[in-house]
């Protein structure tokens, strides 16, 4: 089947003319991972419930590439869709590989975060951050991962938390659905595994995102921000720093390639130490 064979393998990455989608990709870290995946000549799908978003992430980058000499033009699909929704997940794979061909890789990075303490959690927070964290990922997965099986072919990488690890105050709920995503991720890879289908996990610690910088300017409403932040935060970090898009996108791209071609079930924390260092 010519999509185990055709990829070119210039950068030993494997990643040139494969086609991958990418949820949360109008996010900081998904936006990141597409231009990181573009940069290796893969054609991506960007798949995130913010549609304009997604055209206006397409459009720099499709400048971006003409302004560069060395850059292919990209191929690109923008479909909007959200994904704790079964039919709308359905259906934009079905419209990923009418448009691009056969998908090879997955990247679930579409997430929400409601912070407070569990006090004022409401079902509704619970159910919401549950919806898509958790059950986008094994949506999307489940999907992707029924095309990819009998094809012997694919790649998963699925962004967790390191909340889904460590307690995290005020991140209950949140630090539940990647602790499910992080378990959902490493059964389907057992289950794939003879398959050549590879699942694994990326795991980041406090990243400069939206999703992050939105907690401290307390930007929700009645949502509580952190005092002295960022520099409350670079205290807990070993290496002194937040992680920034770019890092989460490197280990992600690493776990897509060829690299790690013999990797999976793994899971991968990209937190500059905060997890393990005292
Ligand atoms: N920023 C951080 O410090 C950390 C982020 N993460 C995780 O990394 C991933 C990416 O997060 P960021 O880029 O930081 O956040 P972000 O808020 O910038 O991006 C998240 C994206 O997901 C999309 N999204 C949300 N719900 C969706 C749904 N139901 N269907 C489709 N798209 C949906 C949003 O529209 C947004 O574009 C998330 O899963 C997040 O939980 C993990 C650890 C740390
Ligand atoms: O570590 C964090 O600060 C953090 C913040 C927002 C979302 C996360 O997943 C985090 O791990």
């Amino acid at each position: 089947m010519t999509v185990l064979t055709h990829a070119a393998d210039q950068d030993g990455l494997g990643l040139d003319g494969r086609v991958a989608v990418v949820t949360g990709a109008a996010g900081g870290i998904g936006a990141e991972i597409v231009a990181q995946l573009v940069r290796h000549r893969a054609a991506v799908a960007l798949v995130d419930r913010d549609g304009a978003a997604l055209e206006e992430l397409a459009e720099r980058l499709r400048k971006e590439a003409a302004a560069d000499p060395d850059a292919a033009e990209p191929r690109l699909l923008a479909v909007p869709a959200d994904v704790s929704d079964g039919g709308e997940v359905a259906a934009a794979v079905e419209r990923v590989e009418e448009g691009l061909g056969p998908i090879t890789h997955l990247v679930n990075a579409a997430g929400i975060l409601r912070p407070g303490p569990v006090a004022g959690l409401t079902e509704r927070d619970w159910d919401d951050t549950l919806a898509v964290n958790a059950t986008g990922v094994y949506l999307m997965s489940r999907a992707v991962a029924a095309r990819m099986a009998p094809r012997g072919f694919g790649a998963i990488v699925t962004v967790t938390s390191n909340a889904a690890r460590t307690a995290r105050t005020g991140m209950a709920a949140y630090a539940a659905s990647k602790a499910a995503a992080q378990a959902f991720t490493k059964c389907l890879g057992l289950e794939l595994a003879g398959t050549g289908v590879r699942c694994n996990v990326v795991a980041p610690g406090s990243t400069d995102t939206p999703m992050l910088t939105s907690l401290w300017e307390g930007e929700d409403a009645g949502r509580p921000s952190i005092e002295g932040a960022p520099e409350a935060y670079r205290v807990g970090i070993p290496t002194g720093r937040l992680a920034r898009p770019h890092d989460v996108a490197q280990a992600v791209l690493f776990l897509l390639s060829e690299r790690a071609g013999h990797i999976t079930l793994q899971d991968l924390t990209v937190d500059g130490g905060a997890t393990l260092g005292v």
